[in-house]
């Protein structure tokens, strides 16, 4: 089996910084040890009301970086301009709300096919890999395939929370242990499928030591992205040693 990328999302890095106003702690300062820490890429994701990660913080990213950035970003103009002039390694299409709390679903690609091809052509064009951020869904992922993207990254949140909601052991445990492995069912057909489109897979959102290893474990996944958790995790045991062991448990999930 092909080595399993593990990328680093350095956004709530910024979160941490951002609740004081200051310059610390530096989110290009945690990427530079992730990457000495052995990550295979970094993630970040611009939102539009910068509510973590801000511009700077791209452009210092861009600079200090010898691995390549996956720059997660909405489907607009501002963000479109944004990457075209720093065209990182690749740009992955999120769908945003600004009330939500974190990103809570894949984006709506097949009502939109028209507009996000004409949307993801000059990424490609300026030589961007472009991913599109979705749900495990059929009409979803054939529709990322029409509209010529190269990567699609399977949303794990519903499989993360479900198996959060089994392991608090609620009197509905059984239900939640049925819907975490139905979710987790979802998304290994839904990486065959995706595969057998000639896409590459990757997969992210809210994933933990404890849920990383099944996912971690499907043939067809090229690359997780990895950040809430390990940024929490690094309070405790320090970010390198927290990304080394998720690193481990990937590794041995893929042995
Ligand atoms: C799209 C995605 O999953 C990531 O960007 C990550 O969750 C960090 O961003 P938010 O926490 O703001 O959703
Ligand atoms: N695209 C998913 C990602 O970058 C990391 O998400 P999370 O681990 O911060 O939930």
């Amino acid at each position: 089996m092909s080595k399993l990328r593990l990328g680093v999302n350095i956004d709530h890095v910024a979160t941490v910084r951002n609740a004081r106003g200051g310059d610390t702690p530096d989110p290009a300062r945690a990427a530079i040890l992730a990457q000495d820490a052995g990550a295979d890429g970094i993630t970040a994701h611009l939102r539009e009301d910068r509510r973590h990660i801000g511009d700077a913080d791209i452009d210092a990213l861009m600079d200090a970086l010898t691995i390549p950035l996956n720059f997660e970003m909405a489907a607009t103009a501002e963000m479109q301009k944004i990457a075209l002039r720093h065209k990182p390694h690749a740009v992955c299409i999120v769908p945003e709300k600004r009330e939500e709390r974190t990103t809570e679903g894949g984006l709506e690609v097949a009502r939109e096919e028209n507009h996000l091809a004409h949307f993801i052509a000059p990424l490609r064009d300026a030589g961007c890999r472009v991913s599109i951020f979705i749900a495990a869904d059929q009409r979803q992922i054939e529709a990322a395939h029409r509209i010529g993207a190269q990567i699609i990254e399977l949303h794990t949140g519903a499989y993360c929370d479900a198996d959060a909601k089994w392991r608090a052991g609620g009197c509905d445990a059984e239900d939640d242990l049925k819907t975490r492995d139905a979710e987790l069912e979802k998304m290994r057909d839904m990486a065959g499928l995706a595969q057998s489109l000639g896409l590459e897979v990757h997969a992210g959102h809210g994933l933990t030591y404890e849920t990383v290893k099944p996912v971690a474990a499907f043939p067809e996944v090229m690359e997780l992205n990895i950040g809430h958790f390990l940024i929490g995790e690094s309070i405790f045991r320090g970010l390198q040693p927290a990304i080394a062991e998720m690193r481990r448990l990937m590794d041995e999930a893929r042995a």
